[in-house]
C-alpha cells in the first residue's frame, strides 16, 4: 500500500462524499439485516399456527402482513441507500480518475525532451490510461466493496452468533475457503488478462506501424508478409484469450459450489438442532439468507485483494513518472526580457542516453538582429546547437549566453517565448490550417495568419484548397506535401514575431526559387531578429552575416560567403558542387 499512499491527498479533496458514502453503506447494511430476521419470524409464526400454538387467525394474518410490510419497506430503503452509496463512492472515483489523469498529463508536459527519448510513447499512453483505470478500481469499487464487506460482517456475524452460535460456526467455516479460492482464481485471471493485454498491444503496434508505413508496404509489395505477420500475432492473441476464458469460466461454478456447500451445512446442522429443540425452525431460512448475503462479500475479499495489488503495481508505475524532476528546470521566477545576442563559450554536449559527444568546445557569437548560417555534414551537431539555444537540453559544460546572461539564469518561459523554432521534421496538429499557423500566437487575427502564410510563400497553396485556411489536416498533416508542411511550420514561427528565429533545415523540401522568395521575405520581416539558419544548401546560407561550417561537433570554417569562397575549403567545394547541380 506504500505506493497508493500518494493518493491520500487526492482522497482528502472528496472527504465529505467518502464519509457520506461510509455512513450510507453502514445504514443500508443494517437495514438489510431485517430481511432474514423477518423471514425467520414468518416461518416461526406459520409454524406456531400449524402446531396449534397460535389459534387466532386474524392476529396471525395481521402479524404476517406487518412482517411482509417491514421486509418490503426495509428492502426498498436499503436499495435506495445502496443507490446513494454507489452515487457517492463511484462518482468520487471518477473525479479522482480525472484528477489523476490531469496530474500525469501536466507532469508529462513538464518533463524534458530527454525523458521522451528514453520512454516509449506506448508506455506513456499506458500509464495515463490503463494504469489509471486500474488505480480507479481501487479508488472506487475496491473501497466500496471493502466498506460494504466489513460492515456486512460487522452486522451479520454478531446477529448470527446471537441467534444460534453453533449453527453460526458451521455456516461460517466454508467462507474463508471460498475467499482463498476466489483469490487464487482471480490472480490467475489477472495474470492471463495481462498477457492478453500485451498481445493486444503488440497487435495494435503492428497495425499502427502498417498504417503509417502503408506507402512503403505497397511500393515494396510487402502486403503478403505483413498479412502473415498479423495473422501470427492475432493467432497468439486468440490463444491467450481462450486461456483467459477457461479460467474465467471457473469463477461462477466455484462460487455456486461453495454457496451450495454452506447451504447444505445450514440445512443439515440446523435441521439436527431443530430436531434437538435447540433452535426454532425459522432460524434455518434466516441463516440460509445470511449465507447468501455473506457469500458475495466473501468472494469479493479475494477479488478486492487482487484489485488492490494491481492498483499498487499500477500506481508504482505512475509514481515512477510523477517523481521524476524535469532535467530542464526554470531557475528564475522574475521576468527576463530577451533581445537576441547569442554567444557560445567552449560549449560541449554529450547526450546522456547515447554518450555521443555532439558538440566539442564550440565557441561563436552573433549580435542581436544578425543572421548566422550553419552548414556541415549530417550528424555534425547543427540541430544540437538550436536545441541548446531553446534549452531543450542543458550543456554538459561551457556556457551559452544570451544578451550577456548565462542561459540558465533566464526565465525559461521568457526564453521560449522569444524563440520561433522551425524543426527539421515539421509537425502539424490534426486541426485547421489557420489554427496550425496561429499555434505560435494564440490571439492572432486572420490578417496576421494570412500575412505569415504569405511571407512563408504558402498562402497561394492554402487558397487553392476548397476550404482555404479552414482545411482540416489529417494525422501529421498527411494531406500536405513535404514542402507545404515546412512552409506552414515557418509561418507558425514568424507569426510570433520572435526576437530569435531558429530554422533547422526547413527549406530542404522546397525548390530553390521558392527558397529564394522565402529568404527575401524573411529578410524584410526579420530585420531586427537574430536568425540562425541550419542548412545543407549554400543558397540558404550565402546572405547570412556569418557562416560557420561544422564537422564532428567542431567549427572547421567560419566567415561570410566571400571570405569562405576565398578560403577554398568545405564551403567553397559545396558551393562549386551546388552551382554545378543547378
Ligand atoms: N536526442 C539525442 N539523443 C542522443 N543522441 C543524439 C540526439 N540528437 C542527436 N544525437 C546525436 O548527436 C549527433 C549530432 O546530431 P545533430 O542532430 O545535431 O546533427 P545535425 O548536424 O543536425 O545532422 P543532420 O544534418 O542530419 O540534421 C549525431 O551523432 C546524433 O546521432
Amino acid at each position: 500500500m506504500k505506493e497508493l499512499k500518494k493518493l491520500n491527498k487526492l482522497f482528502a479533496r472528496y472527504k465529505w462524499q467518502i464519509i457520506g458514502g461510509v455512513i450510507v453503506t453502514i445504514a443500508s447494511r443494517i437495514l438489510s439485516l431485517l430481511l432474514p430476521k423477518y423471514v425467520g419470524k414468518i416461518i416461526n409464526l406459520l409454524n406456531a399456527y400449524g402446531q396449534g400454538e397460535r389459534t387466532d387467525l386474524d392476529a396471525v394474518e395481521s402479524d404476517l402482513l406487518l412482517y411482509i410490510a417491514i421486509i418490503i419497506g426495509s428492502t426498498l430503503l436499503a436499495a435506495g441507500l445502496t443507490f446513494i452509496m454507489r452515487q457517492l463512492i463511484i462518482v468520487v472515483s471518477r473525479h479522482l480518475e480525472y484528477d489523476l489523469k490531469n496530474i500525469i498529463y501536466q507532469q508529462y508536459q513538464r518533463l524534458s525532451l530527454s525523458f521522451y527519448k528514453q520512454n516509449r510513447t506506448g508506455d506513456l499512453m499506458n500509464r495515463i490510461s490503463e494504469d489509471v483505470s486500474k488505480v480507479r478500481m481501487y479508488m472506487g469499487p475496491a473501497i466500496m466493496y471493502g466498506i460494504n464487506m466489513i460492515t456486512l460482517f460487522a452486522v451479520i456475524v454478531p446477529a448470527m452468533i446471537n441467534t444460534a452460535p453453533t449453527l453460526a460456526f458451521y455456516t461460517l467455516v466454508p467462507l474463508p475457503f471460498l475467499s482463498v479460492a476466489i483469490y487464487v482464481v482471480s490472480r490467475e485471471i489477472h495474470k492471463r488478462s495481462t498477457l492478453v493485454q500485451q498481445y493486444l498491444s503488440n497487435l495494435n503496434t503492428i497495425s499502427q506501424e502498417a498504417f503509417s508505413g502503408i506507402s512503403v508496404i505497397k511500393a515494396y509489395n510487402l502486403a503478403p508478409q505483413m498479412n502473415a505477420q498479423f495473422e501470427q500475432v492475432a493467432n497468439d492473441s486468440k490463444n491467450k484469450n481462450i486461456d483467459l476464458a477457461r479460467v474465467q469460466a471457473l469463477f461462477f461454478p466455484l462460487m455456486v459450489l461453495l454457496i451450495g456447500l454452506s447451504n447444505i451445512l445450514v440445512i443439515y446442522i440446523g435441521g439436527r438442532q431443530v430436531i434437538a429443540g435447540e433452535i426454532e425452525v425459522g432460524t434455518i431460512p434466516e441463516f440460509l439468507i445470511y449465507v447468501n448475503m455473506l457469500t458475495w462479500p466473501v468472494a469479493i475479499v479475494g477479488w478486492v485483494t487482487n484489485m488492490i495489488q494491481q492498483a499498487e503495481a499500477s500506481q508504482k508505475r505512475i509514481n515512477q513518472f510523477l517523481d521524476i524532476e524535469p532535467q530542464i528546470q526554470n531557475l528564475v521566477e522574475e521576468t527576463t526580457p530577451v533581445a537576441g545576442s547569442i554567444e557560445f563559450k567552449n560549449v560541449n554536449l554529450v547526450y546522456d542516453d547515447t554518450d555521443i559527444h555532439a558538440l566539442k568546445d564550440l565557441s561563436f557569437k552573433i549580435k542581436a538582429g544578425q543572421t548566422l548560417a550553419i552548414l556541415g555534414k549530417t550528424g555534425s551537431g547543427k540541430s544540437t546547437i538550436l536545441e541548446l539555444i531553446g534549452r531543450l537540453y542543458d550543456v554538459t559544460n561551457g556556457v551559452i549566453e544570451i544578451d550577456g546572461t548565462p542561459i540558465r539564469d533566464l526565465n525559461l518561459d521568457d526564453l521560449r517565448k522569444a524563440i520561433g523554432y522551425v524543426p527539421q521534421d515539421a509537425f502539424l496538429f490534426s486541426d485547421t490550417i489557420g489554427n496550425n499557423i496561429a499555434f505560435g500566437k494564440k490571439d492572432a487575427s486572420e490578417e496576421e495568419i494570412e500575412a505569415a502564410a504569405k511571407n512563408a510563400v504558402v498562402h497561394k497553396n492554402i487558397k487553392n484548397f476548397t476550404l482555404g485556411y479552414q482545411t482540416v489536416l489529417g494525422e501529421r498533416g498527411i494531406t500536405l506535401s513535404g514542402g507545404q508542411k515546412q512552409r506552414m511550420s515557418i509561418a507558425r514561427a514568424i507569426i510570433k514575431t520572435p526576437n530569435i528565429l531558429l530554422f533547422d533545415d526547413c527549406l530542404s523540401a522546397v525548390d530553390t526559387e521558392t527558397e529564394e522568395q522565402i529568404l527575401n521575405n524573411l529578410k524584410k520581416v526579420t530585420q531586427d531578429t537574430t536568425t540562425i539558419i541550419v542548412s545543407h544548401r549554400v543558397s540558404s546560407a550565402k546572405n547570412a552575416d556569418q557562416i560557420i561550417v561544422l564537422d564532428d561537433g567542431k567549427i572547421i570554417e567560419s566567415g561570410n560567403h566571400h571570405s569562405l569562397l576565398e578560403a577554398g575549403g568545405y564551403y567553397a567545394d559545396l558551393y562549386a558542387n551546388q552551382m554545378l547541380e543547378q
